[in-house]
């Protein structure tokens, strides 16, 4: 089973997957399995990235999970293409942007990011293309607190009754447009 954890760029995908991988979870960190196995087409140099190949990242992250009933966690802000069931991380803009750029963002790259999520765009895609999808809000709080509401939904889905966790956790909760301009 494939659960991806997605989220705009400095909500805290990698640093909760580096816990769960310590708590046993297999976990594909997609944005490095695309550039080391040269999964893309192209590179944008203005942008600091590369283009993904999606077809392939996609035969080659079914390659690796294969068909067991293993829970694998994908981490990336593209798992959404290709996990079904996503998680989706959510930070507030201004606090987002302090993230970004202590990671020595550009600013055009912090700019671009706290937009995104202000506006929503990776809950919408992932509305779009996915067919369940959990939110989780980090904001001020730490990768611990966070993974511990993962864990909560991943015990739900794999209960088989993730009635009450959708309820705690379904999309849509937040409104930071206001936040971004
Ligand atoms: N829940 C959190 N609260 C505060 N800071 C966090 C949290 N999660 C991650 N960070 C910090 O934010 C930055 C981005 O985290 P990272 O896990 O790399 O995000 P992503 O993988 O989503 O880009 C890192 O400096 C990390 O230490």
């Amino acid at each position: 089973m494939i659960i991806g954890l997605t989220g705009t760029p400095g909500t805290g995908k990698t640093s909760v997957c580096r816990i769960l991988e310590g708590r046993g979870y297999r976990v594909i960190h997609m944005n490095d399995l695309i550039k080391n196995e040269h999964l893309y087409s192209e590179v944008d140099e203005a942008r600091d990235t590369v283009v993904a190949d999606m077809d392939r990242v996609l035969s080659r992250v079914c390659e690796l999970v294969g068909d067991d009933e293993v829970v694998t966690i994908l981490d990336s802000h593209m798992s959404h293409y290709i996990a079904d069931i996503v998680i989706v991380l959510r930070t507030a803009p201004s606090e987002l942007k302090k993230r970004l750029e202590a990671r020595n963002y550009s600013d055009a790259k912090v700019q671009e990011n706290v937009e995104a999520e202000g506006l929503d765009v990776i809950l919408v895609e992932s509305v779009e293309w996915c067919q369940l999808v959990y939110e989780v809000d980090t904001t001020g709080r730490n990768a611990g607190d966070v993974v511990e509401d993962v864990e909560t939904i991943i015990s739900g889905i794999l209960s088989g009754d993730d009635t009450l966790v959708y309820s705690q956790y379904k999309p849509g909760s937040f409104d930071w447009s206001e936040d971004i301009f």
